[in-house]
């Protein structure tokens, strides 16, 4: 069939071929009408190293989960012209010292979709722990929330990201004086983001053991980590009871129960440090004393 096709027509050919020892080869054949084939050229192939990177990554990384506090801001600095408030944030930042070091007290971060408890327990353990209570985002940007909400996400994720930064700080800072606890922190922002930027099913997200998954070198890694999770229904009750306006994200999870397991598979996936899951549907009193048992064991409190 081959023989037949060089004999009758005039092209290139591009073949790959072993050598005797073992080496891999493309070999570019040209073909003139009747004639034997001539070879043209004859490339080594050799084997490239693994990318850093896996391809379908690339637009995760450092686009919309910044692993680095030089990455995200870098962002907004050249959002400065067309959103001001970023010059405020890009502000705070810098007064945050890079590469924040955590103080000799445990920093506990408790995690979880919205009305799953975070803040009736983290309220609950800063009485009892006698501790600071903190949050990412800090409430030093809570005023350019909303502004930086409706930005597309490679604006919105590297505000979220500065976030934790800003928070490191703090935590740092506390850390040396008392427990602290934490609303949300890295986890919140690498699963959000990584469960909107990923379409598809459960099974498109990046493998368990992806580089997307990775906590920034750069930023205070906490002692524990505690996802809180509950039923769909139970949470629906809660929300419902909150009475609270419901965020865009939150909207998006109550109608896209796919994007919320997405959210939390992500959180369960993300590891040094990986959550620990609590089923927060029991009562606050059931909950609080699970945590607290938990944070005994782990943090030698
Ligand atoms: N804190 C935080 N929230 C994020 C991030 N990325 C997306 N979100 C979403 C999660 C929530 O749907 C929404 C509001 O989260 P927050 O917990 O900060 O606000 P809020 O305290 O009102 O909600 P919650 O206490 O969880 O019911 O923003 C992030 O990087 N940090
Ligand atoms: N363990 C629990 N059992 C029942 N209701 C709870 C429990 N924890 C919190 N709630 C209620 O559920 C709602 C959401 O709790 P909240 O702490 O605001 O969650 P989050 O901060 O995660 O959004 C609130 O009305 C709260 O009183």
């Amino acid at each position: 069939m081959l023989k037949d096709l060089v004999k009758s027509e005039e092209f290139h050919l591009c073949t790959y071929v072993s050598s005797e020892d073992g080496k891999l080869w493309q070999q570019c054949v040209w073909s003139q009408r009747g004639k034997e084939c001539t070879e043209v050229a004859k490339h080594y192939i050799t084997v490239a190293a693994k990318p850093e990177y896996h391809p379908t990554l690339l637009n995760i990384i450092n686009t919309v989960v910044y692993y680095s506090f030089e990455d995200a801001y870098r962002v907004l600095q050249e959002c400065k012209e067309c959103i001001p408030e970023s010059k405020e944030v890009l502000e705070l930042a810098d007064q945050c010292m890079k590469n924040s070091t955590k103080g000799r007290f445990p920093v506990i971060v408790i995690e979880g979709l919205d009305a799953t408890g975070k803040t009736t327990l983290t309220q609950s353990l800063q009485e009892i722990l006698r501790g600071a209570l903190l949050r990412s985002p800090p409430g030093c940007l809570s005023q350019w929330r909303a502004r930086f909400d409706a930005e597309p996400p490679l604006i919105r994720r590297a505000f979220y990201a500065l976030g934790n930064y800003i928070s490191a700080c703090d935590i740092a800072r506390e850390s040396a004086k008392s427990p602290v606890i934490v609303d949300r922190y890295w986890h919140s922002t690498a699963a959000y983001a990584i469960a909107t930027e990923v379409g598809g099913t459960l099974e498109s997200l990046p493998s368990s053991h992806s580089e997307v998954y990775r906590w920034p070198r750069d930023l205070l890694t906490p002692d524990l980590v505690v996802l809180l999770t509950v039923r769909p229904e139970e949470r629906a009750r809660r929300l419902l009871a909150r009475g609270v306006e419901k965020t865009r994200e939150e909207a998006e999870l109550e109608a896209n129960n796919l994007f919320r397991q997405k959210v939390e598979e992500a959180y369960r996936r993300i590891q040094d440090p990986a959550c620990v899951v609590i089923d927060a549907s029991p009562s606050k009193e059931e909950v609080l004393s699970e945590v607290l048992l938990l944070i005994q064991k782990h943090c030698n409190l």
